[in-house]
């Protein structure tokens, strides 16, 4: 027991020293460490082979630079990342994010997180992430498509089928893996598998734009059924309005949900009478347009500047589909108020450590992003088995997986939570279920 706090608090020292500035990587850290206690009781070997040392650290950095041009002609040079963070069950996997505050902090928690949610979904995939702090906001599709270009023209050298595959993010989505993948060939010719999330005409995978989303509402099915609950009839809050939002909407209002806010970064929407899927899909896919629209065209809905999560209404689930650090202390304790019984995260860590602990004070269910986002990388490792085998599955073969998928994640993760006595602690199960298939592979494979 001593052992074990000694050894955690050693490496939290030695993350403290070597990125004292690297807040979100700390977070996303630490918050695993402290899961993992009980597991480290279990096996003192994993203290002996010093696998949490190995763990925390990634495999390879890249950071490089990005010149490209705008429209008017002048020249930009944005800084893109690649973090290859662990390999030991498989290749290298995890989106290209494209964001302004993208910095090595951001992409190290990602790539982190990513290593315990590549290992639920079952897949042999490892852990990876990257981006650039580049602003698509504004930008024209030739702009776009300059700076993927050249982007890819650096990450090409560090990326492979068997080494590392890349897919889309925050601000990566179909038009910029198509950008992507086009400078790719340009430069080594034919390649399906080096990227995931590829359109439907060059080895897409169907299923992979929706995953995400209905991957999330398959979890929260799976875990309100667990607690003999179920989702028709409950009201819901989304925050976000890209890709996670928009299919998370469309699943949970097929199943008799109704969603009543969405979000982007200037302020939200609320809808009582249920938001609008077609508007929602017409005004961020086909226009990509600012959610303030929506209130022009649905006259029941109202907009404001405030975060969703300031909104003073009563409703059953939250689910954070935006960005990282969204919800805090005070807002997780407005949803106390309100009502609500279940927070399940579409975002990776969107909930500050302080929401999750009052969370946990209040009894509102908690089901992490790293258990409860994992459909849409698993359905990209999906499409790399299809771009092996050079098929193609049907829709419905491909989102029967991923039920099958987010449903064993839940059950892995509340059955660790089982085993350890930790009650419905599901971001504990997660960490833990997460953890030990990845530290048993690397403690068989020596010295990682
Ligand atoms: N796309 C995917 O397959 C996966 C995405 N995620 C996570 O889901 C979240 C959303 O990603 P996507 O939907 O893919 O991105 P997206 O680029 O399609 O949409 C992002 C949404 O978040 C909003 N947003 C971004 N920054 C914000 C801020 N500071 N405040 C309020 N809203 C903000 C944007 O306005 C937009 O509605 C991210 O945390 C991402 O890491 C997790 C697993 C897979
Ligand atoms: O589909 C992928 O490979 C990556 C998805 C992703 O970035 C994530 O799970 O956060």
């Amino acid at each position: 027991m001593e052992e074990v706090n000694t050894y955690l608090e050693d490496l939290k020292n030695t993350i403290e020293q070597r990125d004292p500035n690297q807040i979100e990587f700390k977070e996303a850290a630490f918050e695993v460490l402290d899961n993992l206690k009980p597991v480290l009781e279990r096996h003192p070997e994993y203290i002996k082979r010093n696998i949490l040392g190995s763990l925390i650290e990634p495999e390879r950095v890249f950071q490089f630079r990005i010149p490209w041009q705008a429209d008017d002609g002048s020249f930009k040079v944005n800084r893109g990342f690649r973090v290859q963070y662990n390999s030991t069950i498989g290749p290298y996997k995890g989106g290209l994010r494209l964001h302004p505050s993208v910095n090595l902090s951001i992409v190290k928690f990602l790539g982190f997180e990513q290593i315990f949610k590549n290992s639920l979904t079952g897949l042999p995939i490892g852990g990876g992430k990257g981006g650039s702090d580049f602003n698509s906001k504004g930008k024209s599709d030739s702009e776009i498509m300059r700076f993927c270009q050249s982007f890819m023209t650096e990450l090409q050298k560090y990326i492979g089928p068997d080494l590392d595959v890349p897919a889309g993010d925050i601000g990566v989505g179909g038009r910029e893996i198509g950008f992507l993948y086009g400078q790719y060939k340009r430069l080594n010719g034919s390649k399906p598998g080096i990227l995931t999330g590829k359109g439907l005409d060059y080895g897409g995978s169907l299923a992979r734009t929706e995953a995400t989303g209905f991957g999330l509402i398959y979890y929260l099915n799976a875990l309100l059924n667990g607690q003999s609950d179920k989702l028709a009839g409950k009201k819901i809050k989304i925050s976000g309005s890209g890709n996670v939002a928009i299919y998370a909407l469309q699943k949970a209002t097929e199943l008799g949900a109704k969603v009543v806010t969405m979000s982007d970064s200037d302020g939200c929407i609320f809808d009582p009478n249920g938001i609008d899927l077609d508007v929602i899909k017409q005004i961020k896919e086909v226009e990509r347009g600012r959610i303030s629209e929506y209130v022009k065209r649905v006259e029941t809905a109202t907009y404001s500047l405030d975060s969703v999560w300031d909104l003073d209404i009563n409703y059953d689930i939250a689910l954070p589909c935006a960005t990282q650090n969204e919800i805090n202390e005070k807002q997780a304790g407005l949803m106390a108020v309100n009502g609500v019984k279940y927070v399940a995260e579409g975002a990776n860590m969107p909930s500050t450590p302080e929401a999750i602990t009052t969370y946990k004070k209040h009894k509102i269910i908690y089901a992490p992003g790293k258990a409860a986002n994992a459909g849409g990388v698993a359905v990209s490792a999906l499409e790399m088995s299809q771009n092996s085998e050079r098929l193609a599955w049907t829709f419905e073969e491909v989102d029967k997986l991923l039920k099958n998928i987010m449903e064993s994640i839940y059950a892995k993760s509340a059955q660790a939570a089982k085993e350890y006595d930790l009650g419905d602690d599901y971001q504990a199960g997660a960490n833990i279920a997460g953890f030990e298939k990845v530290a048993r592979a690397m403690y068989q494979q020596g010295l990682v």
